[in-house]
């Protein structure tokens, strides 16, 4: 078969091969999904209004963050259980991500350990993504792992006190890992801890980790600008405007939606990163022009790994890389720091 040339026909092709079960997991959302939904169809809704005659050579693409640099404003956002769209799991993610020279979240729900990962990419640039648990003592074991493990920034997810309710896993049944996988990076001594939830995580945990460590620490899921407020004054390097992908409370908005107001409220104080619903170079323009930093991919890298592992994921990500180039190019842009608000406008629902 000819190798898919859209992020929907990767989509297409890991469906073919994983289990439906696994294929539902990474694909469903919270609830009835209306969140799911409207993070790709906002990007619908908003049209690139391109400049002319600008005479722009090859765009420059790089970004550079506080826990490093990378080669395009496309990050791989922290997905769970890897193998069960690969056998290598995060290793292959990641050898994908140190081939393009961008920064792979890894997810502390990794079925390959975090040290493992590491060990299996030498050059990639990793940032370990954190549910801080109950056990505030495991809690800063996993950070020193990651810290040893080379790992650039911490992750700190905060949408998830609970997790949501992901219909499609209740009615497929789809409550845990086969045999044979684990969460690697919940090991402790001869038993594997169950990962938990902290309903009860505050500002607190986040001002404690960033004293515990001298890792830049990021904040994945924050959607209201007060919160984004609240965490600069607690001194984070950085925030992800997430809900999740879709996957945690239904109903919230499309993060490109709430975006611009988050941005507004950071002033260009730390780097704002987007991620949900990034499909294509377009959409990473609109983020861009809408004031993040760079954005991040989950299910796109997740469906070209179950296509065809590392290759897959690799071809996914350079995929991204030349419809960026060739946005960018169409937009008179010379490099991706070069998108303002003025680049996009909202179209009516048609
Ligand atoms: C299958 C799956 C597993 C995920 N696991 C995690 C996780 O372990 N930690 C986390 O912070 N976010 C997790 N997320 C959320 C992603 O980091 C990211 O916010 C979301 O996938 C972005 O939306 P997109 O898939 O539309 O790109 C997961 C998402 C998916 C689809
Ligand atoms: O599926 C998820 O979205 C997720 O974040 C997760 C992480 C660990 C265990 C189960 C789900």
């Amino acid at each position: 078969m000819r190798a898919p040339v859209s992020v929907r026909e990767f989509e297409a092709a890991a469906r073919e091969r994983l289990d439906p079960a696994h294929y539902d997991y990474f694909a469903g959302g919270a609830g009835e999904e209306v969140t799911l939904r409207a993070n790709e169809a906002a990007f619908g809704r908003l049209a690139l209004l391109p400049r002319v005659l600008r005479g722009t050579d090859k765009p420059e693409l790089g970004v550079t963050l506080p826990g490093g640099s990378a080669s395009m404003p496309v990050l791989v956002a922290p997905t769970a259980f890897h193998r069960l769209a690969d056998p290598e799991g995060e290793r292959a993610t990641a050898r994908a991500a140190a081939a393009t020279e961008t920064i792979m979240m890894l997810s502390m729900a990794s079925t390959v350990a975090l040290e493992d990962v590491a060990a299996a990419a030498p050059g990639a640039r990793l940032w370990f993504q954190l549910y801080v648990q109950p056990d505030l003592a495991f809690t800063k074991t996993l950070v020193r792992r990651a810290e040893a493990a080379g790992c650039r920034a911490l992750v700190v997810t905060v949408d998830s006190p609970v997790l949501g309710s992901r219909l499609r896993d209740e009615r497929n049944g789809f409550h845990d890992l086969p045999d044979g996988l684990c969460c690697e990076n919940m090991r402790d001594g001869d038993r594997v801890r169950p990962l938990e939830f902290s309903p009860t995580i505050s500002w607190e945990h986040v001002g404690r980790l960033i004293e515990l460590t001298s890792l830049p620490v990021v904040l994945k899921g924050v959607l209201h600008p007060e919160d984004a407020g609240t965490a600069l004054d607690l001194g984070v390097s950085g925030l992800i405007v997430s809900n999740h992908g879709g996957r945690q409370l239904d109903t919230v908005p499309a993060t490109v939606d709430v975006l611009p107001e988050i941005a507004a409220a950071v002033a260009g104080a730390v780097p704002v990163l987007l991620d949900g619903g990034v499909r294509s170079g377009t959409d990473v323009l609109k983020a861009l022009a809408l004031g993040a930093a760079a954005v991040a991919v989950g299910r796109p890298v997740v469906w070209g790994l179950g296509a065809d592992g590392e290759r897959g994921a690799v071809r996914v990500l350079e995929l991204l890389r030349a419809q960026i180039e060739e946005a960018l190019a169409l937009c008179g842009a010379a490099s991706v720091h070069d998108l303002g608000p003025g680049l996009v406008r909202r179209v009516p629902p048609c």
